[in-house]
């Protein structure tokens, strides 16, 4: 079968990165690269607070910014949070808390309406969390939603998952399970799904990298694009990990070893646009 199929415009599955390259640097001013953050371009640490992206990644997404039409990060962090580990760039644009929150290239962060009269609720829930969770369970407040981490104690996942799940019956919150993590967030529709559903409605390519299951709405959603337009090409990029990887992986296109990997995987991507 050939590799190239659509006018050469989008490669036919399963393609290598390659290809899905060869099919993007012919037409990059149509093209959104969108990113995870944690697990994608930050590898885990135990602490939430003391992660970094991996090297290079930053500059290699700086480089990309200025050949493809846009560049984002779409994330369960704050817009806050993104902003101190993108500082440095200028042309990326930033969603966060699952899209609750965005900011485009450095202006204002503009928050969801609807979530806002949450905010109560969650700082409650937050301080409860902390009086009631076992020692080793970690509470991580974001404002619009809370994470009920269990890393450094993976022996009270039940418990923690169970208190969690039972909080959101009670307060009519929604759950977003993660890697080693369960969040609480306000009953309003934004998910990385819908954020990728809209941001590429008017593109032709699109590329999303990522490794835990609420990316995989993301993927979801490019190939729901897809499905309508056999002139769109969707990318999805998994980056592997011992939790959630299987799933993540067998709902990609490709797969990137790690953080570290997807490093240099960018930074090898960058000299195609030359
Ligand atoms: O959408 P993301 O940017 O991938 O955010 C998902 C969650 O990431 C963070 O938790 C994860 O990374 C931590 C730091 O490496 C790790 O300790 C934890 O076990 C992981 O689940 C973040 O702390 C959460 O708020 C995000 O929901």
């Amino acid at each position: 079968m050939p590799p190239f199929s659509q006018g050469d415009l989008r490669p036919s599955r399963p393609f290598t990165a390659d290809e899905a390259w060869r099919a993007t640097v012919d037409r990059p001013r149509e093209c959104v690269l969108f990113f995870d953050f944690d697990g994608t371009l930050a590898p885990v640490r135990d602490d939430p607070t003391a992660v970094q992206p991996a090297p290079k990644v930053l500059a290699a997404i700086d480089a990309l910014a200025g050949k493809v039409r846009r560049v984002a990060i779409v994330s369960a962090r704050p817009v806050e949070f993104l902003r101190e580990h993108f500082a440095a760039l200028h042309q990326v644009d930033l969603y966060g808390l699952y899209g609750l929150e965005h900011c485009h290239n450095g202006g204002d962060t503009v928050t969801e309406p609807a979530a806002v009269p949450w905010v109560p609720t969650i700082t409650k829930l937050a301080d409860r969390a902390r009086a009631e969770l076992p020692e080793g369970a970690l509470v991580e407040y974001k404002r619009l939603s809370v994470a009920l981490h269990y890393r450094t104690a993976p022996q009270l996942a039940e418990q923690v998952e169970a208190w969690g799940r039972a909080r959101a019956d009670e307060l009519g919150l929604k759950v977003q399970s993660g890697r080693m993590v369960l969040e609480l967030k306000p009953p309003v529709d934004r998910d990385k799904g819908m954020v990728i559903g809209e941001a590429v409605r008017d593109v032709g390519c699109a590329w999303y990298f990522g490794d835990d299951v609420s990316d995989i709405k993301a993927f979801t959603a490019l190939r729901e694009r897809e499905a309508g337009d056999p002139r769109f090409l969707g990318v999805c990029v998994a980056v592997a990990n011992p939790e959630t990887g299987q799933e993540v992986s067998t709902a990609a296109d490709l797969t990137i070893s790690s953080p570290e990997a997807l490093g240099d995987f960018l930074t090898e991507a960058v000299h195609r646009f030359q």
